[in-house]
């Protein structure tokens, strides 16, 4: 078998679409979605996502402004950037480029953000919502994985079995509660765990979620799974590539992500739609 390519990139492409045309309708109203982005450093990686990430409110309609400081911004600074941005009318979202210098606290940087604007979905308000099934912003990453699922028809996993691996406050432990929230089997599996093939080979749907290579490979797959990468490595020639062994996994899977092309695009995709519904929401509490 050969698996079923998910292409992150068409799907994006699809969203994006739709996010426009709600976009142009809010702006309409009067309300322009708005997001700020803020860079603190010059990581080369960073400076490309967050260009990519204020190119995509451009293509989309949405205004955005991107704030770029020193690697020696203070905390304070930041957190006093932060403060104004929760109090500008204009924005309606507030992302903050990860990972920031070791002298600031990303903790406390992110809890800084009101829950109202956590388009990042990293705050613990927004992560407690996603635990008790409220409404708040979700985790782009895994948010992604979710419409990459329902693309294929698994929006319901009711009687799926689905194996995270990694158990990152960013994307393994938002993908378990979103996997849960769908109905699914979950289980989470991490450095501690002791057999972690005789996990993913009962998995109907694997999440690689860890930042390391060739974590999964198709020994460990089950024929006709779906599998998901998250992970952006490089190589030994210096090529992107997942935590999956995709070529080896994709002779076993039903369906597979690829890397670069998968995951990635679509986290910037539900970033605009976390902010477009931002902003309908502040349109909505106007009304
Ligand atoms: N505040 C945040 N910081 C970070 C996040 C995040 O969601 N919020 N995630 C990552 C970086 N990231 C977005 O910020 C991101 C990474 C990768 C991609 C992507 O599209 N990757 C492409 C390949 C790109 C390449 O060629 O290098 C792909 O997979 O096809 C988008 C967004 C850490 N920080």
């Amino acid at each position: 078998m050969t698996a079923q390519i998910i292409d992150g990139k068409a799907l994006s492409a699809q969203l994006r679409t739709e996010v426009t045309q709600r976009a142009a309708a809010l702006t309409a109203q009067g309300v322009q979605p708005g997001l700020a982005v803020i860079l603190v450093g010059d990581s080369p990686a960073s400076q490309v996502y967050v260009r990519n990430k204020v190119q995509a409110c451009a293509d989309v309609g949405f205004h955005s402004v991107l704030e770029k400081y020193d690697a020696d911004l203070t905390e304070t600074a930041l957190l006093a950037r932060i403060e104004a941005l929760n109090n500008d009318p204009r924005i309606h979202g507030i992302l903050v480029q990860l990972p920031l210098p070791a002298h600031i606290d990303d903790h406390k940087v992110i809890e800084a953000i009101s829950p109202l604007k956590d388009v990042d979905g990293f705050h613990v308000a927004s992560a407690g919502a996603l635990m008790v099934g409220e409404v708040g912003f979700k985790a782009c990453t895994p948010y992604g994985c979710m419409k990459m699922l329902e693309s294929i028809g698994m929006k319901d996993l009711r009687g799926k079995h689905a194996v995270v691996i990694g158990r990152s406050n960013i994307v393994g432990k938002p993908m378990a509660m979103m996997l849960l929230a769908a109905n699914a089997t979950v289980t989470v599996c991490h450095s501690g765990t002791a057999d972690l093939a005789a996990m993913t080979r009962q998995a109907d749907v694997v999440v690689a979620a860890v930042g390391k290579r060739n974590v999964l490979t198709a020994d460990m797959v089950k024929p006709g799974a779906v599998v998901i990468d998250v992970g952006m490595n490089r190589d030994d020639a210096g090529k992107l590539c997942g935590d999956v062994d995709y070529a080896g996994c994709r002779e076993v899977a039903g369906f597979i992500t690829p890397v670069p092309g998968g995951v990635g695009p679509m986290t910037i995709t539900m970033l605009l739609v976390n902010t477009l519904e931002a902003a309908e929401r502040t349109a909505a509490a106007r009304q």
